[in-house]
């Protein structure tokens, strides 16, 4: 049994957003001890994503509501970030919170390179430290969230960052001010499967920060910097990545985000992304998107506390 539902606080959250996240570029430069490889990656936010919606409940259950295809609740990343909060709570309360239901609206493929798994986590944990009143700072958060995703302290720290480590260290940097056609290939894209390719470039000489600010003047922003180290072995397995990058470089830089699958290429104007967009093949799924500068859930907690 959890504890009592505090009458006087909010009992729901309802809308919140979990945005999916661009590579803008994504250097493999070694490798960890535990065999883990190091990057260099710019995360950029953008306002396309899934949905959460939370209500308290009385009896201390964590409960998905809504059915996830291929996903089991118990192995949700949603899931297993609020057990991590709850675990957390009862330390730190001497007892465990109310319990919560979660149900999901989803839009982003898995095995995207979209990060929409990690992104669903860092929402409902951003969303379960304001309902529970845990009281876990940003960086508490972090610390829960990277054990179960890499991609998870990123969605956390909420704005576009320099990440190096496995994604761990991150330093807020300047993002563009443009607009994305995302196109979805089609295919899952087991991150797994890519790290473990014997041609896996893993040797890519370390950037500093700055070598990326420099370039972030609207022709570069839009040309790209560096490039995607996952890309080549991907396109090589899943050749369905490779006839988007392709098709979508016929506009501009087109690149794939994370391990794939999805492939993304910067526009400068809603406009121009809208016309690219009704140009994709039938036979994909495609979207434009709008690159943000901080996750959404910040301001909507925000107004919360108010
Ligand atoms: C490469 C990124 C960039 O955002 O890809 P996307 O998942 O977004 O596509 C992420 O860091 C992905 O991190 P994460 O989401 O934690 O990866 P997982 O699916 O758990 O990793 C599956 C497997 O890939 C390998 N792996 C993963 C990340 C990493 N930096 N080095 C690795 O060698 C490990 O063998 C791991 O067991
Ligand atoms: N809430 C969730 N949403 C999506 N995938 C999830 C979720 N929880 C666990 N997963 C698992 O994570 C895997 C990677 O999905 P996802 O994070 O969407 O892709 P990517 O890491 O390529 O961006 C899925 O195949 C699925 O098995």
């Amino acid at each position: 049994m959890g504890a009592p539902i505090d009458p006087q606080a909010r009992a729901r959250l309802h809308h919140c957003p979990a945005p999916a996240k661009l590579n803008l570029f994504l250097h493999v430069t070694g490798r960890r001890a535990d065999g883990y490889h190091l990057l260099q990656s710019v995360f950029q936010l953008i306002d396309h994503g899934d949905t959460l919606h939370f209500d308290l409940r009385g009896d201390g259950r964590i409960v998905r509501t809504s059915d996830v295809p291929g996903v089991p609740a118990e192995s949700d990343l949603i899931v297993r970030a609020l057990h991590a909060l709850r675990g957390e709570y009862e330390r730190r309360h001497g007892r465990p919170p109310p319990g919560i239901d979660v149900a999901i609206d989803k839009r982003l493929p898995m095995g995207g390179g979209l990060g929409g798994g990690s992104s669903d986590a860092a929402t409902a944990l951003m969303a379960a430290n304001h309902l529970w009143q845990a009281g876990l700072s940003d960086a508490e958060l972090m610390v829960l969230g990277l054990p179960l995703g890499a991609d998870i302290p990123f969605f956390l720290f909420g704005r576009t960052a320099f990440a190096e480590g496995v994604g761990e260290a991150l330093r807020a940097v300047d993002g563009p001010d443009c607009w994305y056609v995302v196109v979805e290939p089609g295919v899952s894209v087991p991150t797994a499967a890519i790290f473990t390719a014997p041609d896996l470039t893993r040797n890519t000489k370390p950037i500093t920060i700055s070598d990326f600010s420099r370039t972030q003047d609207e022709q570069d922003t839009l040309s790209g910097f560096g490039k995607n180290d996952l890309q080549d072995v991907a396109t090589r397995l899943f050749p369905p990545v490779a006839e988007a990058v392709e098709w979508l470089s016929g506009y501009g830089a087109a690149r794939m985000t994370g391990s794939g699958a999805c492939v993304f290429c910067a526009f400068s104007s809603e406009q121009e992304a809208e016309r690219v967009r009704k140009q994709v093949p039938a036979r994909w799924k495609a979207w434009k998107a709008k690159a943000l500068n901080q996750h959404p859930m910040k301001s909507l907690l925000q107004i919360n506390e108010l």
